[in-house]
């Protein structure tokens, strides 16, 4: 008898169907951040990074350029299980033209949509409204200057012109992601009026028709950011009124909230309100530091919310980490297996037996069980799924990073080409 067959064997005897819980799993596409890659550098050679967010490390060989970024994107994607997406933010655009975020066109990202389509994956996108001069103070959608508005509502009309094509092209449904750093140091004088402009600001966005077939819009809450200690406009009440009152959908970026706050007691809430909703998946150390992520309670938790909710088709799973102190191949392949580990989990949980444990107040029984879960096989039934899928299983994928961190990224230099 194999490992698997053993734990398969354990899992049955709980009444979970490992063999459906695989198929599940399979069909779940995460979408993998590009800017893990270049800690957010993006393709434009402008600004450095700000709006509050900041990747720290200095570890060798970060792309430089689109054919560098691909090319390690590829070198992750052959290492973790099953077929994605790649979420792309506006400032990863491929053009020789020098075009600025507000005349940004579909044609200006087609060489991701070859990318794309060339794989087999999907694309999200996210307009880039942060490390540009229009964005230097930090306010964008909401800013008192109307010039500087209108420049940001262009852009993310653009942007989703941009996200439509993707997927038209691609025949799937591309997530586009709105947010925004806007926010101030010290305590304002008003905190209505920046609220009053951004909704105005989003109103005129989504007056724009898009096709629903291929878009679904959603809309990033945050509590503060670097810079923005005090304020933050774009709170998540404000998202969360904004977006159930114009039907669209809100994402949660698990670092965007309190330290003691967790995303996974929110998407039960969510979802009894909204067809959909969407996630950033970060890994906040004391604030939202963008840690790679590592299967930790709480990614457990999130990941038994999504499948206790029977919401697999109706939760967007994004990540959302850029460390640069570490390989950044290694980071994404860390980051989405990890992921896929929590979702495995949940899945190979005889939920409906702890349900009901719930419902008829056996709490004695449902907790017994609960823990002695924590110690069942997963690990076996996780190397299977990684066979199945042709890659590496356990840590061995870390031979490959490895070879190339030692024959491709070790021979580049600091200097974007
Ligand atoms: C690159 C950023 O992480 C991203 O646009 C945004 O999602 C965010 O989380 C800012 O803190
Ligand atoms: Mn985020």
């Amino acid at each position: 008898m194999t490992r698997f067959e053993s734990a398969k064997e354990m899992y049955q005897n709980i009444g979970v169907d490992v063999d459906a819980a695989l198929k599940k799993l399979n069909n779940v596409k995460i979408s993998m951040h590009c800017w893990q890659g270049d800690d957010v550098a993006g393709f434009e050679n402008g600004s450095s990074l700000d709006g509050g967010i900041a990747a720290t490390g200095n570890y060798l060989g970060k792309a430089r350029n689109s054919a560098e970024l691909m090319a390690d994107l590829d070198k992750a994607f052959s290492l973790i299980p099953g077929k994605h997406k790649v979420n792309l933010h506006a400032s990863y655009a491929i053009t020789d033209e020098k075009v600025d975020r507000d005349k940004l066109e579909p044609k200006h990202f087609k060489a991701w949509v070859d990318y794309a389509k060339d794989r087999g994956l999907g694309l999200d996108f996210n307009p880039t409204l942060f490390s540009h001069p229009k964005a230097a103070n930090g306010l964008t959608l909401s800013s008192p200057d109307k010039k500087i508005r209108q420049f940001w509502i262009d852009h993310c009309k653009a942007s989703r012109k941009i996200a439509e094509y993707f997927g038209k092209e691609l025949r799937t449904t591309t997530l586009n992601n709105i947010w925004i750093p806007d926010g101030y140091k010290n305590a304002p004088a008003d905190r209505l009026s920046p609220r009053k402009r951004l909704k105005e600001s989003l109103d005129e966005i989504f007056t724009q028709k898009v096709d629903a077939k291929y878009i679904a819009d959603c809309v990033e809450s945050k509590v503060f950011g670097i810079g923005f200690e005090s304020y933050t406009v774009g709170s998540s009440e404000f998202y969360m009124n904004y977006a159930a009152k114009n039907n669209i959908m809100c994402l949660m970026d698990t670092g965007h909230y309190h330290p003691t706050e967790v995303v996974s007691d929110k998407i039960s809430a969510l979802l009894l309100f909204s067809e959909k909703l969407a996630l950033h998946i970060s890994h906040p150390v004391r604030w939202d530091s963008d840690h790679v992520l590592v299967l930790n309670d709480e990614l457990k938790e999130i990941g038994k919310e999504i499948v206790r909710s029977d919401a697999l088709d109706r939760v967007f799973i994004g990540l959302d980490f850029f460390d640069a102190s570490i390989n950044r191949i290694a980071a994404w392949v860390v980051g989405m297996r990890n992921m896929q580990k929590a979702l495995l989990e949940a899945l190979l949980a005889p939920n409906a037996k702890l349900a009901q444990l719930q419902e008829t107040e056996n709490f004695t029984e449902l907790m017994a069980l609960q823990e002695e879960l924590k110690t069942y096989p997963m690990g076996d039934i996780w190397d299977y799924f990684c066979k199945m899928n042709n890659v590496p299983e356990k840590q061995n994928w870390l031979i490959d990073v490895k070879n190339y961190e030692k024959n491709v990224l070790s021979k580049r230099t600091e200097q974007t080409i």
